[in-house]
């Protein structure tokens, strides 16, 4: 007798209980009409991951049982089902016991025949699961009957349960090892619901230490990872399955939804390939996923983006272009006596590659009259960032008159080495809903642009150009436009130096002294941390930003504003 599982791999919208579980039972219809006994689902499936503060309101918590007791009458009853959900803690009182669990609930024949809670909580980075989850306990097996003679021990673990292995982090994080144990309860199986957000190189990192504890536990592994983009983080999906040699049988498609039907009898299975050609191509991929995701989910159709012929609009133009579809993308060009001919030039060739629609509306005449009407004050004062400031805000004010007139959601261009060092303008070029590469070095904004101008790259297929990223957008010095001649070399060091002394600081948490001491001048270090940290309180009333890197401002990023580190 064969025996298959399936993964749903599906993008739920956070709190859309009855959707996200209407959702999942025409995927479990999909996977039982295949001959799958057992469909794995993702963390959390139910209400979608991260659910944050919706889990502080207990009808929610109501709301999530009655649903999935719903579910389950509703599921075929020859297949078990396990979905992402959370149960109450019975223990937990006003002294003591956080209300909830983390849990998978066993659904056939039915109703909920068990429920199995989650043990390793992450707190870190964009993790927050000690404020809601009581650590889990209890049995994490069940018996899968197959037959009347045939049956399976499935061992469940939910996410972080099987981060803990000393290979990969050179410690245990954790005490306990929830995959150990399992495995020496004698399993046939083991399970593992996730919610894992993507971030660039990490798929390396969960195939092999999947593939490790396979092995190390000589047991079969099925693990189902959420996709889809919840506001800040992207889940990439790339659910595997592993058999107890570690090799990969099947394997889920990156940023997309996916069905997958598994059978470690079959032999010679060769598993889709989910990695990408390059990290820009991975990147550019997750970015569209976090453009769509956001706009649809927040119920919008169309974006409004500032069009300056510089390469970071460009790039932004191009995601949503991907994301939304041209139609729906509009570019403003708003050029003041300091933009440059190809500014406009290099803006109305990108957006005719792209096939996007454009606007143009000078600022000369606003700029005009906020200098008149501020010329009694600053009298006598010379002209400085004030003005240069102004014309950003010009800008973010007409971006956001659109907006409101349309119904567009205007996306914020500003990429990660300025948002770091505050080289952007608050209540200006940082107006917007969505920043849609705030965690997108600029070094990296140049690598991506020149991947896309590839033959073979999707834009350049599907719009037909040699050359998407119009290639003067590229080469020309990047300047901010604000006053003459000016380029962003003048205020900030050369993007290399400068970004990787941003990846050292913010990515790999090293102190100034260790960054000097790998290489860079100390001026520039020093200059660079101060200007990272006087910029916290432009990044606290920023957009939020598409989380790629495995530290991103943001819900991982916690800085107080107010506060004294030297140098
Ligand atoms: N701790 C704090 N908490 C709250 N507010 C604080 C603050 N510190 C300063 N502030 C306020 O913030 C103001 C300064 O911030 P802000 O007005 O944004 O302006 P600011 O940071 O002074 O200047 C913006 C810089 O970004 C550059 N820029 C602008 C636009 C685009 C680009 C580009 O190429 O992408 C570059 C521009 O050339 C300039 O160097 C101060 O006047 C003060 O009121
Ligand atoms: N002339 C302009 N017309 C339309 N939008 C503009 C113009 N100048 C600036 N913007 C908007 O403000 C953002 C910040 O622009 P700026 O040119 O100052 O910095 P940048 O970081 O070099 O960005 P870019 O590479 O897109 O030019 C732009 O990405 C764009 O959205
Ligand atoms: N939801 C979780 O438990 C995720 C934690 C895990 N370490 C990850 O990033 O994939």
């Amino acid at each position: 007798m064969t025996l298959k599982f399936g993964i749903a791999q599906l993008n739920p919208i956070i709190g859309d209980l009855v959707g996200n579980c209407d959702r999942l039972l025409s995927a479990v219809q999909k996977l039982a009409a295949q001959g799958v006994q057992l469909v794995l689902t993702p963390e959390l499936s139910v209400c979608g991951y991260p659910p944050r503060d919706l889990l502080m309101s207990r009808q929610f918590v109501r709301d999530m049982d009655l649903a999935i007791a719903d579910l389950a009458q509703k599921l075929p009853h020859n297949v078990a089902v396990l979905v992402g959900t959370v149960s109450i803690n019975p223990q937990a009182s006003q002294m003591g016991g956080k209300p909830l669990f983390n849990s998978a609930a066993l659904l056939q024949d039915g109703k909920v025949q068990q429920i199995f809670h989650k043990r390793l909580l992450p707190t870190y980075d964009v993790f927050d699961e000690d404020r809601y989850f009581e650590v889990g306990e209890g049995s994490q097996v069940f018996t899968l009957k197959l037959s009347d003679q045939a049956s399976l021990r499935v061992g469940v673990t939910i996410c972080e349960d099987i981060w803990n292995d000393e290979k990969f982090w050179g410690k245990r994080n954790y005490a306990d090892d929830p995959v150990a144990e399992l495995a020496q309860k004698e399993v046939d199986l083991l399970v593992n619901l996730s919610a894992s957000p993507y971030a660039v190189g990490k798929q390396k990192l969960r195939e092999a230490m999947l593939s490790h504890s396979a092995i190390v536990h000589n047991l079969p592994l099925l693990y189902a990872n959420q996709v889809g983009a919840n506001d800040d983080l992207i889940f990439d999906g790339r659910s595997m399955a592993f058999n107890r040699d570690g090799e990969i049988v099947a394997r889920g498609k990156g940023f997309d939804e996916d069905l997958l039907v598994i059978d470690f009898e079959q032999v010679g299975q060769s598993p889709n390939l989910s990695s990408y050609e390059s990290d820009d191509a991975e990147i550019f991929a997750a970015l569209v996923l976090g453009v769509r995701d956001y706009v649809q989910k927040c119920r919008f159709r169309k974006v409004v983006i500032g069009l300056s012929g510089g390469i970071d609009s460009a790039l932004v133009a191009a995601i949503a272009t991907e994301a939304i579809g041209k139609e729906n993308v509009l570019g403003v060009l708003m050029p003041s006596l300091y933009s440059s001919e190809h500014s406009i030039s290099d803006a109305i060739a990108l957006a005719q590659n792209l096939g996007i629609t454009t606007e143009t509306i000078p600022i000369q005449p606003m700029m005009s009259a906020f200098d008149h009407s501020l010329a009694h004050l600053f009298a006598g004062r010379a002209s400085d960032v004030t003005e240069e400031n102004l014309q950003s805000r010009i800008r973010g004010s007409l971006l956001m008159a659109i907006s409101n007139k349309f119904g567009h959601l205007l996306i914020s261009t500003g990429n990660k080495s300025e948002v770091s060092v505050g080289y952007c303008t608050l209540y200006g070029d940082m107006n917007g809903g969505l920043a849609a590469i705030a965690d997108v070095p600029k070094t990296r904004v140049f690598s991506i642009c020149e991947w896309l101008n590839r033959s073979d790259s999707p834009l350049a297929i599907k719009h037909g150009v040699a050359e998407v990223i119009p290639v003067n957008i590229i080469t020309k010095p990047p300047s901010a436009e604000l006053k003459p001649d000016q380029v962003d070399q003048d205020s900030l060091p050369p993007y290399d130096i400068l970004d990787d002394i941003l990846h050292k600081l913010i990515n790999q948490h090293l102190s100034a002294a260790e960054i000097i001491a790998s290489g860079h001048e100390q001026a520039t270090v020093d200059r660079v941390v101060r200007l990272v940290k006087i910029a916290e309180f432009k990044r606290r009333q920023a957009a939020p930003g598409l989380k790629i890197t495995d530290r991103a401002f943001g819900s991982g990023w916690r800085m107080p504003i107010a506060s004294k580190v030297t140098p």
